[in-house]
């Protein structure tokens, strides 16, 4: 058997994309040989197979900035990205001297113009739906340990077949909520939105607590009890369950509802439990909709994505509960471990699909063939509160160029 041939070039990043949301702008980007760019060895390395075409052994690397600071994220791509990106060299001695962005989100064409004054960058846009959709297909049919159920207090990986994922709900939360029908690779059909979203969340949480960031608004609903100031079924019922309609006493009957009658201002509430109660108000929300969006087209599987859930297990923890109760069990609430990740991925996924219909893109073609995760989840339950599952995470994968 013929060894491949390792070729060698000094740059490191070949393929970069960008969601830009109405909070945070997510990137991805190919970084190969492996390793994060601060930490670059000597170049990576192309194997070029029997077939002709070379295979390119990297690292798909995460990076996400808040969309009213872009100009982070614009300094970021300068220093980190740009320099790093004179092409990957082809066996053919043909460079691909021009870093190709895919971009998708409100911002990919908010600020085209932005990018391109400031850093020359020109944005292949892809549609934030389609993105959304081609990202979570990726992740569940590529990436090992994508994807989990958390319901009292356990988290259990699910082993996806390929064969029996479709049709599937996927609902992405991030400032706004968006629940799309998924039936295969590029079929899909946005049933339904909500616009109480992560959005909503943040907002009313840094009118209501004064905290400045949204790590913070988890830390403090954390350390919060929503009893204090919802209204439990209990409080309404003199502390009995409504049994005949399925309501136990420490149900909430109406969000916020105890600050009706309370004689309290704002300022007499613990910033701790209004935040939690926010959470809870918003996470089961979106658990109820979600739920009556998949009865509507009898899916029994929900996969949630998004940046609000941040992994948090009180967040998916109110989700699951939420789509557990109202479905009587019968549909099952799902969280990916790159949930925020699922628009940039699509976009970054987008590079194969355009290279199979035309020509012109054949360089930046790839293919992922291997995707391991590096950082195990088993850990996830020892992380802080306001840890990112996603920070410093890479997957390891290979791309071919053809
Ligand atoms: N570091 C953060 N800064 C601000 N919001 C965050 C952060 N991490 C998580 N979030 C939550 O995630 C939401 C944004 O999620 P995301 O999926 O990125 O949506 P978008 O594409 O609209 O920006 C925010 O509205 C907020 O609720
Ligand atoms: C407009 C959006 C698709 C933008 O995506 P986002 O930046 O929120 O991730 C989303 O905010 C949304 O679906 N909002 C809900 C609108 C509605 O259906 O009521």
């Amino acid at each position: 058997m013929d060894h491949p041939q390792v070729f060698r070039f000094s740059t490191q990043i070949s393929h970069l994309a960008l969601d830009i949301g109405g909070t945070l702008i997510k990137l991805v980007y190919f970084s190969a040989n492996g390793d994060s760019i601060e930490e670059s060895r000597d170049g990576g390395s192309i194997v070029v197979g029997n077939n002709g075409c070379s295979v390119v052994q990297g690292r798909l690397c995460f990076a996400k900035f808040e969309t009213r600071k872009i100009d982070d994220c614009l300094e970021f791509i300068r220093l980190n990205i740009l320099h790093h990106s004179s092409g990957v060299q082809h066996p053919n001695g043909t460079a691909c001297d021009k870093l190709s962005v895919k971009a998708t989100g409100g911002g990919a064409f908010k600020f085209a113009d932005l990018f391109k004054e400031k850093l020359g960058i020109h944005f292949d846009k892809e549609d934030e739906m389609h993105c959304l959709v081609g990202g979570a297909n990726f992740l569940l049919k590529t990436v090992p340990r994508e994807a989990f159920t958390y319901l009292d207090g356990q988290k259990k990986f699910l082993q996806i077949d390929h064969k029996d994922l479709y049709p599937y709900l996927l609902v992405n939360i991030g400032s706004g909520v968006s629940m799309i029908k998924v039936d295969g690779d590029g079929k899909y059909e946005r049933i339904s939105g909500t616009s109480l979203g992560g959005g909503t969340f943040l907002g009313l949480g840094k009118l209501l607590t004064k905290c400045q960031s949204f790590d913070e608004l988890l830390e403090l609903s954390h350390h919060g009890n929503n009893r204090v100031i919802d209204m439990l079924v209990g409080d309404i019922y003199g502390g009995t369950d409504y049994s005949k309609i399925g309501l136990s006493s420490t149900a909430i009957a109406s969000s916020f509802g105890k600050a009706i009658s309370d004689g309290k201002e704002l300022e007499d509430y613990q910033p701790e439990d209004v935040a939690r109660s926010l959470l809870r108000m918003i996470s089961n929300n979106i658990g109820q909709i979600a739920y009556l969006n998949a009865l509507r087209f009898g899916l029994k599987r929900i996969f949630f994505g998004g940046f609000f859930i941040r992994g948090l297990e009180y967040t998916m923890d109110t989700i699951s509960v939420a789509v557990h109760f109202w479905s009587r069990g019968e549909a099952k609430a799902m969280f990916l471990r790159h949930e925020g990740f699922l628009g940039a991925l699509g976009a970054f996924a987008s590079y194969k699909e355009q290279s199979q219909d035309n020509s012109e893109m054949k360089p930046q073609h790839h293919t992922v063939q291997r995707a391991i995760l590096n950082c195990s989840g088993d850990n996830v339950r020892h992380f802080p509160v306001t840890a990112n599952l996603n920070d410093g995470e890479t997957i390891e994968c290979s791309i071919s160029l053809v």
